[in-house]
């Protein structure tokens, strides 16, 4: 038998419990739950066969008293001895997709960052488009190239064609960008014609996972109009290993930004709430933005009640994602075109003024929470390596 060693000021004790899909070397996946530096096999420690299966689709489909009784099993559990075959070193175990993902979709949530963008593509307009306060704007992305952090992310090829270009061209992309972004997990989903309430979100959502949303902006920009972004985003989209629950952020819980004009109705909450997580966009290991999740102007149960109203159905394992999440402070914007003002003030990166993303760079995406008194939880990290396009 073995008790799980946690070190004090572990981003991963018993307040947080995230749970993903891992083999262990040699194995099948299935889920399993991060304590400390360590993986539990949750199929071994509570018997129970949903645990068994590569995706954490099945449990998340039992719904939300289900999802707090294993909770509560799971800290039992774990603060006692184990089973010695139930647990795995983290750095023995491969890590997978934590869930089937359904459908995804990513919002533009972030006031900072849809005025940056909205600049930098449309230098001659308002900033913001007049929808943008009265509804949280997304659009329908590509849940089959969903991919788990590690994944190497070949540089897309497309149509290109910058302003000054007369025709397009088609070839890699030049301007190859990331979104850092937050992404929430459906749990339980909801039939065609059932709305959500915005006041259901806690009770519908599982988790949140950390994301980015690599994004072509040449190819973006010539392709947008009239119908949103296709191509440009559509490549690769990375999330990170470790879904936290839901019930292990309530401590990290803030009021949203004041939001005016009042949205209408069925996107009012009673009481309206992001959350407190400190992102940390790494560029080939070295820190260049902090872009702080509390400053998003709509929140996510707003995203899932907009998402829904017309009737649209959800379903367990839909990915729906925040946008890229800017602060006020240009070091703390969430994509390099708003961080190099569209490559036109680099910034330096190992000694090396850089814009957009070179073959063989890094970025890694991380994120903590506050945790219950005064702790601190870890959302762990999404990374991705850009490859030579084919
Ligand atoms: O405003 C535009 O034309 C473009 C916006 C984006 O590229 C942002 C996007 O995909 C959503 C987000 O991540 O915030
Ligand atoms: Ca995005
Ligand atoms: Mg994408």
């Amino acid at each position: 038998m073995t008790r799980i060693p946690i070190p004090d000021g572990s981003l991963y004790g018993l307040d947080n419990l995230p749970y993903g899909v891992f083999a262990p070397d040699g194995g099948e996946p299935r889920v399993g739950v991060r304590v400390a530096d360590s993986v539990v096999d949750l199929a071994a420690v509570l018997g129970d066969d949903v645990f068994s299966r590569p995706s954490l689709n099945a449990f998340m489909e039992q719904g939300h008293e289900r999802w707090v009784e294993v909770r509560e099993h799971i800290i039992d559990a774990v603060s006692d001895d184990l089973p010695d075959g139930a647990v795995h070193a983290l750095d023995t175990v491969t890590l997978h997709l934590p869930f089937e993902v359904a459908d995804y979709v990513d919002f533009y949530a972030s006031e900072h960052h849809a005025s940056n963008l909205g600049r930098l593509f449309r230098p001659d307009a308002e900033p913001l488009m007049p929808n943008w306060k009265h509804l949280p704007v997304g659009y329908h992305g590509r849940a089959g190239t969903v991919v788990p952090s590690g994944t190497g992310i070949v540089r897309p090829s497309g149509q290109r064609k910058a302003p000054d270009e007369a025709a397009p061209t088609y070839g890699p992309c030049r301007r190859l960008d990331i979104e850092a972004e937050v992404g929430f997990v459906v749990g339980t989903g909801s039939p065609l014609g059932a709305p959500v309430g915005v006041d259901d979100f806690a009770e519908r959502v599982f988790g949140v996972v950390l994301v980015n949303d690599w994004s072509a902006r040449d190819v973006q920009a010539w392709e947008y109009v009239p119908l949103g972004p296709f191509l440009g985003k559509s490549f690769a989209t990375s999330v990170s290993p470790w879904v936290v629950p839901l019930l292990a952020l309530e401590a990290a819980r803030v009021p949203t930004p004041l939001q005016d004009p009042e949205p209408l109705p069925y996107l009012r909450e009673k009481n309206p709430w992001g959350l407190d997580l400190d992102l940390v966009v790494e560029w080939n290991g070295q820190v260049v933005s902090r872009p702080p999740y509390r400053e998003m102007y709509w929140s996510p149960a707003q995203m899932l009640a907009h998402m829904t109203v017309n009737g649209a159905s959800s379903r367990t394992g839909d990915l729906f994602a925040s946008g890229t999440v800017s602060g006020p402070e240009k070091d703390q914007r969430g994509a390099f075109i708003e961080l190099t003002w569209g490559g036109k003030e680099p910034v330096e990166v190992g000694g090396e003024p850089r814009t957009f993303l070179e073959d063989g760079d890094t970025v890694t995406i991380s994120a903590t929470a506050p945790g219950p008194g005064g702790a601190r939880l870890g959302l762990g990290a999404v990374t991705g390596r850009v490859l030579p396009a084919r």
